[in-house]
Parts: C-alpha cells; sequence; structure tokens
C-alpha cells in the first residue's frame, strides 16, 4: 500500500512510498498511463520525456503493457549520454529494450543523440528536433544519481547556471562534467518543470538519504533547483 505525505513544509514536493520495488513499478505505470491516456482525450496526443540509468527498467517494463493508444504518444528522454544506441550506456538503447515493448511498440520515439563530431553540434541538431514537438510535456519523469543530480545537472557540470537557467530558451543542451564520463544531452530545466505532470523515481535507503538532505536548507543540489523552479508539487515515487 502507498504511503501519501504531502509535505508543504519540507519543501515542493508530494511523497509516494511503496513496500517494493514491483508495487512502485506497476502503480507509477497506472499513474503515468492515466496521465498520458488523459492528455490523448484532452488533446489527441500525449508527450512523454523519461530518464535513463539504472532505476526504472521495471517501471519501463510495467508501462509498456498498459492499454492506452501508444500510437498517439510521442516519447523522448530527459536526458542522453552522447554514445550511439549501440552502446551499453545509452539510454536510449534502454529505452527501445524495455519500454517500446509489448502495447507501447507502437509509440513514437524521438531520440536526443544525433552523430556529430563535437556535441554541441548534435545539441543543435536535437534542438531543431526537439523544438518541432507539441510543448509542454504531458509527463516528464526524472531520475536522480547520490549526488543530487538529475537530468544531466551535474553538479560539477560546466555550463550549470545555462542548464538550471528556469528562463531558457533551449529545448537541449550539451553538457560536460567530469564526473558524468562522457559528455550529455539533457533537456533544460525551463523545459522540464513546464511538464504537466512531473514525477521523480527513486530506489533505495541512499538515494532516499539524498533526497532528504537535498530538502535541507543550505546550499541547492540540482534536485532541489529543480524541486524549487517546478510550478506543481513534484510527484515523488520511491521503495526501499
Ligand atoms: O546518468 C544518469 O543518472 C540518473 C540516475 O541514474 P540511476 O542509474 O541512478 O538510476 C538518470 O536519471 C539519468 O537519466 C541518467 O542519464
Amino acid at each position: 500500500m502507498a504511503r501519501k505525505q504531502l509535505s508543504g513544509m519540507k519543501g515542493n514536493f508530494s511523497w509516494h512510498g511503496f513496500a517494493t520495488r514491483d508495487e512502485l513499478a506497476s502503480a507509477f505505470a497506472a499513474v503515468v498511463a492515466r496521465h498520458l491516456a488523459e492528455a490523448i482525450a484532452e488533446r489527441g496526443a500525449a508527450f512523454l520525456a523519461v530518464s535513463g540509468g539504472t532505476t526504472p527498467a521495471k517501471f519501463f517494463a510495467a508501462l509498456s503493457t498498459q492499454a492506452i493508444a501508444w500510437e498517439k504518444v510521442v516519447v523522448t528522454l530527459i536526458d542522453e549520454r552522447f554514445v550511439p544506441a549501440t552502446s551499453e550506456r545509452s539510454n536510449a538503447r534502454l529505452v527501445d529494450a524495455s519500454l517500446l515493448q509489448n502495447a507501447a511498440s507502437r509509440a513514437r520515439f524521438v531520440p536526443l543523440y544525433h552523430e556529430a563530431e563535437k556535441i554541441e553540434a548534435a545539441a543543435v541538431v536535437a534542438d531543431a528536433a526537439l523544438r518541432r514537438l507539441a510543448w509542454p510535456l504531458d509527463v516528464a519523469v526524472l531520475g536522480m544519481g547520490n549526488d543530487g543530480h538529475t537530468a544531466s545537472f551535474f553538479p560539477d557540470a560546466a555550463n550549470l547556471p545555462a542548464l538550471l537557467d528556469p528562463a531558457s530558451q533551449r529545448t537541449i543542451l550539451p553538457v560536460h562534467a567530469a564526473s558524468a564520463g562522457e559528455p550529455r544531452l539533457t533537456l533544460s530545466m525551463a523545459r522540464i518543470v513546464e511538464a504537466r505532470f512531473l514525477a521523480l523515481h527513486i530506489e533505495g535507503a541512499e538515494k532516499r538519504a539524498t533526497f532528504d538532505a537535498a530538502m535541507e536548507p543550505g546550499p541547492a543540489k540540482p534536485i532541489r533547483t529543480v524541486i524549487d523552479a517546478s510550478a506543481k508539487p513534484i510527484e515523488v515515487f520511491w521503495a526501499p
């Protein structure tokens, strides 16, 4: 059973805690599917951005079997490593293998990665491609690293102020950060926080501690900056 706590005192978020990761995956998938179905009913299409990394595979598998009009859904990524889809580090590869299956194989995927010599050139191509879509996002699903990064807003990113600029006109930005490994492409914070439904999916005691610490007063980690910038409380889904 989910434990829900509206936490107006500690921050701009609602907490949804689950006993197991399986329970979280199926409940969260049903919530996301409901928001996508509502978007389709209201506007004839739905626009979803998901994160990569190690956390979302179970949630993706549960979402892929939800009975909605997937042919009317566009799926993109919150962020991507500057690697082709053949790489094991590719978030597009994870989405293809885990989400764009079953009923969700009818969705249209728009990648962030484009082959280019420099990531700056790839970011320009991705920015132009993404701008053609119907913003704002209906659903944005964020992840979080134990350093408090979300999307590719790494604390040591050279252009962190530009990534987190709430007035940014950019859709996609390149990221260089020593802690990230390879360079990244990311949606700007400005495009993420305008999503109609904004969720954070985290699992494990360490991430819970990172989240709790980020909500305490003090210098803001990127996850805190995003939560504070969101017009609506961010929905946090967590399981041990
Ligand atoms: O680098 C990334 O990390 C975060 C968190 O990943 P996880 O492996 O700890 O689940 C993820 O949200 C982001 O999309 C990814 O590029």
